[in-house]
C-alpha cells in the first residue's frame, strides 16, 4: 500500500457532483463533512451570485479556512471530506501542504452535463454562466500524487461514493463498525 490516505477533496467544476457525493460517501465510511461552500466570506458568495468568477486573492483566505478545518476535523480524530472545486493545482498544493496524506477524487464531467446539472439546481448561489470559467480555470489534477479521476457524467451519485470508498479503503482507511 502506498501513504495512506488521512483526508479526502471531493473536486471538480460546480455542478460535478461534489456534495452530493460527499454526503453519501460520508455515509459509507462514517467520515466527516466539510462543505467548502460554507467557508466562503459573504464577499465572495455576492460575487459569484453577480455572475463573476472568483480570482486567485478572493480564493486565498477561502483557502486558508478550508486548510484550518482540515485541520481542526483531523485533530478531533475524525476523518474529513472536504468539497472544495481546487480547480487550479496551486490550491491543491496549499491543501495538501496543510494535510500530509491528502487524497482527492476527480469528478469528471462534461461542460454540457456540468451546464444541465447548475441550471437545474434550485437554490444555490452559483450561475450557469459561470460553466465556461470553471472549465477554462481547471487544471487536470490527473497524475497527481493520491488521485483517483472518476467519470461523473454517466456514474450515478451512489456508485461514485462507492467507488471513492472502495479507494479509500484500498489506502488505509479502517472501515467503520
Ligand atoms: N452523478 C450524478 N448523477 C446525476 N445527478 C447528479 C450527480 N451528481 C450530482 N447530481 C445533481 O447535480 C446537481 C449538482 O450537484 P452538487 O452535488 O450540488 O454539485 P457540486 O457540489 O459539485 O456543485 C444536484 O442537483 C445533484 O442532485
Ligand atoms: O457547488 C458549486 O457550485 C461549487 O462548489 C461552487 O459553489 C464553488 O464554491 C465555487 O466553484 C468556488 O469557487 P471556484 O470554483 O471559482 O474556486
Amino acid at each position: 500500500m502506498s501513504q495512506p490516505i488521512t483526508a479526502l477533496v471531493i473536486m471538480g467544476v460546480a455542478g460535478c457532483g461534489k456534495s452530493s457525493v460527499s454526503q453519501a460517501l460520508c455515509q459509507r465510511s462514517g467520515a466527516t463533512a466539510i462543505e467548502g461552500d460554507t467557508f466562503h466570506p459573504a464577499a465572495n458568495i455576492a460575487k459569484m451570485s453577480a455572475g463573476i468568477p472568483l480570482d486567485d486573492e478572493d480564493r486565498a483566505g477561502w483557502l486558508d479556512s478550508l486548510c484550518e478545518e482540515l485541520r481542526r476535523t483531523l485533530a478531533a480524530g475524525q476523518r474529513p471530506v472536504l468539497t472544495c472545486s481546487a480547480l487550479k493545482r496551486k490550491y491543491r498544493e496549499r491543501l495538501r501542504a496543510a494535510t500530509p496524506g491528502l487524497g482527492f477524487i476527480f469528478l469528471e464531467l462534461t461542460p454540457a452535463v456540468a451546464a444541465d446539472r447548475v441550471a437545474h439546481r434550485p437554490g444555490h448561489f452559483m450561475p450557469s454562466t459561470l460553466i465556461d470559467s470553471q472549465f477554462a480555470t481547471l487544471e487536470s489534477p490527473v497524475g497527481e500524487p493520491l488521485t483517483l479521476a472518476l467519470d461523473a457524467s454517466t456514474l450515478s451519485v451512489q456508485r461514485l461514493a462507492e467507488l471513492a470508498n472502495q479507494w479509500w479503503l484500498e489506502h488505509g482507511l479502517e472501515p467503520s463498525r
